[in-house]
């Protein structure tokens, strides 16, 4: 049985004490690349938020590790936000740098030398001193990452990492994640909406939906896609060419 890294029991979430989602019950298994689903506006990236320790849940409990999610002390999970949140002001480097020197006393020549090698491992070797604004959309997701695995994080979170990108760009980004998942056993909790994504790199997932403020899916998603019933999550999964092409591969 693979362990529990994420664990919601009971747990509400929203804003201004208003739910937006409402006694969600599910948990993240270490391995997985785990995918938070549902229509735009549905609190995909309000859980996220919570399960990160960003925002404290309206109700029932997260544990992440065993434990609350906290932002106090050394980071044990990476996140990767939708903006890739890079500091405009530094190099590539220098932003991997960055939670080094913050968070270890690794000397500084073996820092640079941890950063080179995390930017190597999501394809960016050769770009350690470019500015944030030198490089392309795909490449400011990738130097996120590799700032994100800094810590060598066992977990890592993912809000919408293929957003704005082309197609092409946002295929080589789903590579990645599963290179990362597959030989590093990084395990991967993903906000997105993406279905190449979803069938792509996808292992488990749950479906919200706004209406009903809750899961109204749970499992892999081409298995939901090729098999529920229920129609809204067919609805949600309504592109049936991408749908069919890749249940068709997965079996
Ligand atoms: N910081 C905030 N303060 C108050 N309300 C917020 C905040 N962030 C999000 N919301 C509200 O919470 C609701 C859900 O937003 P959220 O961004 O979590 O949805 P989402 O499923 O990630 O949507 P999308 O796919 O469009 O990004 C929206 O009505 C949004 O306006």
């Amino acid at each position: 049985m693979s362990r529990v890294v994420v664990e919601a029991r009971g747990l509400t979430v929203g804003w201004s004490g208003e739910p937006l989602l409402e006694k969600l019950d599910f948990e993240v298994a270490s391995g997985d690349v785990f995918a938070i689903l549902g229509g735009s506006g549905t609190g995909k990236s309000t859980l996220l938020r919570h399960l990160i320790g960003l925002e404290a849940p309206l109700g029932g409990t997260i544990e992440v590790n065993g434990e609350p999610p906290s932002l106090v002390g050394r980071p044990r999970h990476g996140v990767l936000f939708q903006s890739g949140a890079l500091f405009g002001s530094m190099s590539l480097l220098e932003n991997v740098v960055l939670p080094l020197r913050h968070w270890t006393d690794v000397r500084e020549p073996e820092r640079r030398e941890i950063a080179a090698a995390k930017l190597r491992l999501v394809g960016l070797g050769g770009f350690e001193h470019y500015m944030p604004a030198e490089i392309s959309g795909g490449m400011k997701k990738r130097a996120g990452i590799a700032r994100a695995l800094a810590l060598d994080p066992e977990l890592l979170f993912l809000d919408e990492p293929s957003a704005g990108l082309d197609p092409v760009t946002s295929s080589h980004l789903d590579d990645l994640i599963l290179s990362l998942n597959q030989n590093l056993g990084v395990t991967i909790v993903i906000v997105t909406h993406e279905l190449h994504s979803i069938f792509q790199v996808v292992s488990r997932c749950i479906l919200l939906h706004r209406e009903r403020r809750g899961i109204i899916a749970t499992g892999d998603p081409r298995e939901l896609a090729r098999t529920s019933t229920d129609v809204r999550v067919r609805e949600f999964f309504r592109s049936a060419d991408a749908a069919g092409r890749h249940a068709g591969n997965a079996q």
